[in-house]
């Protein structure tokens, strides 16, 4: 196991978030949280991340080498592809960082600044920025947000492609539920505010072998709808 939250308590002013929350997320695995708008999904990562402080609870992380890609890209837009990339590790070899670029879909756009790119690959590109840097956790929250629904079938393909490598934990913060079904090997679906959690889907397939048209995936997205939609009614 890599981190283990343990009976967290969080509020901000008078919005109690998690009133006893316990996750854990085991080495190498990508861990998808699903969960209606405002449950807390960011700040579990901004917990992990030691952004914030959880009120009551535990917080046992067994790396403090953790990497976190935001919903917008946070490039820095006086360098170029390739000096954003090197800058989280000035260590890692041109061989490194121009594979990664080609894992990523970058290659011939490694001397173009942020503004030259479109947005997904500046996506890309601050992904790519992120296994530069060796986390064993990364951290993504709904990164592929503000992507066409092809642009995010071909960053998941690409994100498989480079975690296969480098094997990290992931924990990605999505609304999407196909995204989901593509990355994790676990995926956490949350309820409302307070917020618990609802259900554990294990996924025990590889990522590369998935397909959406997938029949073994149909009931996990039906449940999942239905976990979200009764929440809906509830709330109604
Ligand atoms: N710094 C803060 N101060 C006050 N309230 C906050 C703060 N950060 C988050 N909140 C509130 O806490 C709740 C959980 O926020 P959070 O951003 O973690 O939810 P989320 O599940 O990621 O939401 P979304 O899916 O809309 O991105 C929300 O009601 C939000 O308004």
């Amino acid at each position: 196991m890599i981190l283990q939250l343990e009976k967290i308590h969080k509020k901000y002013n008078d919005i109690q978030v998690f009133n006893n929350l316990s996750l854990e997320i085991k080495e190498s695995e990508i861990v998808c949280i699903i969960g209606p708008s405002g449950c807390g999904k960011s700040t579990i990562l901004n917990l992990i991340s030691g952004l914030i402080q959880p009120d009551q609870g535990e917080l046992m992380n067994k790396s403090n080498k953790i990497a976190y890609v935001f919903q917008e890209d946070r490039l820095l837009p006086w360098r170029t592809v390739y000096k954003n990339i090197k800058l989280v590790d000035q260590h890692s070899s041109k061989e490194k960082i121009d594979e990664l670029i080609t894992d990523m879909g970058l290659k011939g756009f490694e001397n173009k600044f942020p503004h030259q790119l479109s947005g997904g690959m500046r996506q890309r590109c601050s992904i790519a920025r992120a296994f530069n840097y060796q986390s064993e956790l990364l951290l993504m929250d709904e990164p592929f947000k503000s992507l066409d629904y092809d642009l995010r079938r071909n960053m998941v393909n690409h994100l498989v492609k480079l975690w296969k490598k480098t094997q990290n934990a992931i924990v990605f913060v999505t609304h999407e539920i196909d995204e989901a079904l593509l990355l994790g090997n676990r995926i956490i679906v949350l309820s409302d505010r307070p917020t618990s959690i609802l259900k554990v889907f294990e996924l025990g397939y590889p990522q590369d072998q998935r397909s959406l048209q997938d029949e073994r995936f149909a009931g996990v997205r039906n449940e999942i709808i239905d976990l979200l939609s009764k929440r809906k009614k509830r709330g109604a």
